[in-house]
């Protein structure tokens, strides 16, 4: 009791947000991570919206209310940058996206954008969605399949948003640099959420270590690319960023190694979960269900079996992504996003000091009955509703000047996989599985269903 004291006294400066420190270094994180949700409705129902606490090794302020969510994101040039973990940044990389700020976040940020942007979308991602998807989706009839597995899980060969992204991002890799790749990426991913600690061994030294052999191997194709560079017709990210012409931003190698590694680790495992999650509500509502049914039914109707989805398929499914965004909202992939305070700075009446965490936690805006009535129900038809104009008041893709350059992206894989699921097949979930929410969206044991090849 006389340490928590002694750590209240150390935090009690003026102008600093109501709420609790609890033990020194530790603070509050085993509540949190115990706790999780509860612990920030706990939190919320004792000090307000605007609360300090001692987190994942940080002082931190969390925010839960809409209005200051919106302002902190709206307000990165006042000071307010990404306050993600050292390890993360330490193996993401320098040039890493969540690493720059001002002018170089711009440039970075816009070269991102012109490989993601809805033209090229069009002509030269979802053709490669497409054929991807359709191959992956094959023969999965008269099994038991988990769902997990074959759409997320760390697993050699499966992973399905990582294989579409490198497809995307690379282009075609022999099996064995392939293999190695991803084998090495895992590695990246469980270093950036480690503590860094830098000693044979630990999460954080393999993870820097397998960062060494993901560059080397991405500097290979790349120099690769660079010797043929007039007779380079391939047209993924990679080639378009080497070829200078198209790369208008005239990024450095570093930058550019260092941006297909962003794009690797932001997009696969928010893609992999919302489709598992979708699979899992729409099995739950088969009235859902039905209507996503005919709508891709429709489409399939309109073109010949071989033919690709394409841009205008896309355009037309309008409930597919109703259904997308309400498995975002109810499963809430996304907890929140991390900032941190350059210099002193005041919110809310309060003052931040420099360098403590801020935790944009949207978790419950998600859940708001005024946003949404009856919050718990998966009702995809709120988002048909134009009027309401949800799309623009949540912060499932995040908001300002971060936010999400992928969303259209990855609604596109996750359309492009229902069409095919859906089309294709009739499931029925084997039951027992259990679903967590927190901290991640994860089915312990995975989750099975039985797929039948619909007539
Ligand atoms: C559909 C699933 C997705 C969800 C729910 C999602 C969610 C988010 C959120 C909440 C942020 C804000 C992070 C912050 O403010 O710190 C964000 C940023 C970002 N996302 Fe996504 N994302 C998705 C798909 C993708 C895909 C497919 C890509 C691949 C290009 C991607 C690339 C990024 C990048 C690079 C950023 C950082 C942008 C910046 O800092 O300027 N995301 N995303």
């Amino acid at each position: 009791a006389v340490l928590l004291k002694w750590n209240e006294l150390k935090y009690r400066k003026k102008g600093l947000p109501p709420g609790t420190m609890g033990w020194p270094v530790f603070g509050e994180t085993t509540e949190f991570l115990r706790q999780g949700p509860n612990f920030m409705k706990n939190q919320r129902a004792r000090y307000g919206s605007f609360f300090k606490s001692h987190i994942l090794g940080c002082p931190t302020v969390v925010s839960m209310d809409p209005e200051i969510n919106r302002y902190i994101l709206m307000n990165e040039a006042k000071g307010i940058v990404p306050g993600y973990p050292q390890s993360m940044l330490d193996i993401l990389g320098r040039c890493n996206i969540a690493a720059v700020h001002g002018s170089t976040h711009r440039y970075m940020r816009g070269a991102l954008l012109s490989l993601v942007s809805p033209t090229m979308i069009k002509n030269q991602l979802l053709p490669k969605i497409d054929r991807f998807m359709r191959d992956h989706l094959c023969n999965w009839g008269g099994s038991v399949i988990d769902i997990q597995e074959q759409t997320k899980e760390a697993s050699p060969d499966y992973e399905m948003a990582l294989l579409s992204s490198l497809n995307q991002t690379i282009g075609f890799l022999s099996g064995s640099m392939r293999d190695s790749l991803k084998s090495e990426f895992f590695k990246l991913v469980l270093g950036t959420l480690s503590l860094p600690i830098d000693l044979p061994g630990t999460n954080y030294k393999q993870g820097l270590q397998a960062r060494k052999k993901v560059v080397s191997i991405l500097r290979k194709l790349m120099n690769e690319r660079k010797a043929s560079i007039d007779t380079d017709n391939r047209n993924d990210m990679l080639s378009y960023l080497t070829r200078s012409e198209e790369n208008r931003q005239k990024l450095t190698d570093e930058e550019i190694i260092d941006l297909i590694i962003t794009i690797l680790y932001s997009g696969y495992e928010t893609v992999s979960t919302t489709s598992m999650m979708a699979v899992k509500y729409l099995h739950d509502h088969p009235k859902a269900l039905r209507i996503l049914r005919e709508e891709h039914m429709e489409i399939k109707g309109r073109k010949r079996p071989d033919d690709p989805i394409e841009w205008n398929h896309l355009k037309l499914m309008r409930f597919t992504r109703a259904v997308i965004y309400e498995t975002s909202r109810l499963a809430t992939i996304v907890n929140g996003v991390l900032r941190k305070t350059t210099h002193d700075i005041e919110i809310n009446g309060f003052v931040i000091p420099r360098g403590w965490r801020i935790y944009v936690y949207t978790r419950e805006m998600n859940y708001n009955s005024y946003m949404y009535p009856d919050p718990l129900a998966f009702n995809p038809w709120r988002w048909l509703d134009k009027k309401a104009d949800l799309a623009n008041n949540n912060m499932m893709f995040g908001g300002g000047s971060r936010l999400c350059p992928g969303k259209e992206l990855g609604i596109a894989e996750i359309s492009t996989f229902l069409h095919y699921f859906v089309t294709r097949y009739r499931w029925e979930e084997i039951g027992g599985d259990k679903l967590m929410k927190f901290p991640r969206v994860e089915a312990p044991h995975g989750l099975h269903i039985r797929v039948e090849s619909s007539p």
